[in-house]
């Protein structure tokens, strides 16, 4: 019998699911030496947000077939090591969203009437009426930053209690935000306008510190932010000198930079800041979806079945998976490439499907494709089963193509994608059996690998202008690993694709779009 490990406290529900497939073992609190000890005997782990699952882990697992998060941030798995190791992670996307959405409502409402401190005063002893004198949240205005599954609850309850609500997500549509009764603003109109601002996004780089000392000064003084995201958004320091200040009205946190949250001076503010340890998630019913939701895929990736949400390898049979899995990587890394080319908010995605590649099957690319365009807005909540629903919810035309036609490549990948940026599109193909190749920038020939950071420029082909960038990337002290042009006639349009060696910093693209022939630049990260 198969063997799972659960090393986070998880409901009953999802213990009985993994009983009638393996013996179940629950070990809570093992430090990392002692998970890495005892993994080698364990065909599936199945954890909350207590356990960290290293590379090192994941090496020791060799028995290992799935880890199941029950809840939604990986963020504690090496998911990269654990793909390697050809190991599906999975989660529950879904099942603790209303319990989130519910925190967050439930901290902006005690923030506003000082609930902690009043219950605190009154089990002290005390009948003290004149130092808890709130505000109401009805006709104030609400700031959603991050409209997705969980800010769209808040956003729904919000409006029910009367408030004003404006949101921020440069990967939602209008119409979107409209149904929702959401004014779709830029973060500055937001951070201006707000009364209160609540933070429903995932921690990416880009949005790493998006609340800092700068972000901050631009509140209205009686703000009150709530974080019920992932902690590090917030830079907490600057918060603390904000609120020491009095120089916006409150805070409450559930996540922190880091957790258990140590000796940090937030904790010495008193009733305008309220403090809790990451419960978002912590309601029996949201324990009940979140350990039902992954236990059933643990069982059925034991029993030989696809997971329906895995964050890492598809739920498609092993040997078409196996056909396709470099052209699926070709497709979801020309997906993220154009889908940042194009801008976030994306209304229609071409996949043309070109040469060998053109008589497979093309509904595993096109999810790859997708996932390649919707990972910049929802990292590890999109997985290759739900990135067709994700994109149909917002608003993504999906077109495939195909053309049979010879060309340079036995097979090769065209993806045309309209967005908030313009119309772009990108042509990729495999050298050898894996290694990609981008063969084609907004139909300007090119022969380049894709990097983590990558710089493209549209621009006049002229003397000098090559030289001009180089300098410009050298002045800011980032290196360029490689760089190539591409360009139909002599002295007429050209592009510029460069491998950086470092991300761009803060302002550069700014510069580079002043230098004389330059007509556009993009910076992308892959
Ligand atoms: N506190 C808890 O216990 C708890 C529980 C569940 C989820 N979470 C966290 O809550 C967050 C939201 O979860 P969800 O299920 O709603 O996710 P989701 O993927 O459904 O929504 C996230 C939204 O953020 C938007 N977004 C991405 N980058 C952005 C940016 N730079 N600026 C503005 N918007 C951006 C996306 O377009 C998307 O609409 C995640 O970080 C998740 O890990 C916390
Ligand atoms: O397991 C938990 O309680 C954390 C839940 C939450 O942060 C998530 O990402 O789902």
């Amino acid at each position: 019998m198969a063997k799972v490990l659960v090393s986070d406290p998880i409901d009953q529900a999802g213990i009985d699911i993994l009983s009638q497939v393996a013996t179940v073992d629950i070990k809570i609190g093992l430090s990392s030496e002692e998970l890495a000890q005892i993994i080698p005997e364990y065909d599936a782990l199945m954890i909350r947000s207590g356990s960290r699952v290293t590379q090192e882990i994941i090496e020791a697992g060799t028995q290992l077939k799935i880890i199941g998060r029950a809840g939604v941030g990986v963020d504690n798995v090496d998911v990269n090591a654990a793909t390697r190791k050809g190991i599906v992670v999975v989660n529950s996307p879904e099942g603790n969203t209303i319990a989130a959405a519910e925190h967050a409502l439930a901290m902006m409402l005690a923030l506003s009437r000082y609930i902690p401190d009043a219950n605190a005063s009154v089990k002290s002893g005390k009948w003290d009426r004149k130092s808890f004198i709130g505000a109401e949240v009805y006709k104030k205005t609400l700031g959603i930053v991050g409209l997705g599954k969980i800010g769209s609850h808040v956003a729904t309850a919000a409006k029910a209690m009367g408030m004003k609500l404006l949101a921020y997500d440069p990967f939602i549509s209008t119409e979107r935000a409209d149904q929702l009764g959401c004014r779709l603003v830029e973060m500055d109109v937001l951070l201006q306008e707000s009364d209160y601002i609540t933070l429903h996004i995932p921690k990416t780089p880009e949005t790493t510190h998006l609340i800092d000392a700068a972000a901050i000064a631009k509140m209205k003084p009686n703000a009150r932010i709530i974080n019920c995201s992932r902690g590090g958004i917030i830079d907490e320091t600057a918060l603390y000198n904000a609120l020491k200040e009095g120089r916006i009205a409150g805070a409450a946190l559930d996540v922190y930079e880091t957790e258990p949250l140590g000796d940090s001076p937030l904790k010495s503010l008193e009733k305008q800041v309220i403090l809790t340890p990451h419960l978002g998630a912590s309601t029996t019913e949201a324990q009940v979806n979140v350990a039902i939701d992954v236990a059933e895929q643990i069982r059925d990736v034991l029993l030989g079945l696809p997971a329906r949400s895995a964050v890492n390898i598809p739920g498609l049979g092993p040997d078409i998976l196996e056909e396709l899995r470099p052209y699926m990587q070709l497709a979801e890394t020309l997906g993220n490439l154009v889908g940042q080319l194009a801008g976030g908010r994306v209304e229609q995605l071409v996949v043309k499907l070109q040469g060998e590649l053109a008589t497979n099957k093309s509904q595993p690319i096109v999810v790859a494709a997708l996932k390649g365009l919707l990972s910049q807005a929802l990292r590890e909540r999109v997985n290759y089963v739900n990135a067709s629903i994700e994109a149909k919810e917002r608003g993504i035309r999906v077109i495939e193509t195909r053309d049979a036609g010879e060309r340079d490549y036995a097979g090769s990948l065209h993806l045309e994608a309209k967005g908030s940026l313009g119309d772009h599109s990108v042509t990729g193909a495999l050298l050898g059996d894996s290694e990609i190749r981008i063969t084609d920038i907004d139909e300007f020939p090119v022969n380049v690998p894709p990097s983590q950071h990558m710089l493209f420029t549209l621009h006049r082909d002229m003397p000098g202008i090559i030289g001009k960038i180089g300098s410009l990337l050298g002045s800011f002290n980032v290196n360029i690993a490689s760089m190539q042009v591409g360009r139909k006639i002599v002295r007429g349009d050209a592009v510029m694709v460069l491998s950086l060696d470092d991300p761009l910093p803060d302002g550069i693209l700014d510069e580079i779009t002043k230098v004389s022939g330059i007509r556009d630049a993009y910076t992308v990260t892959l």
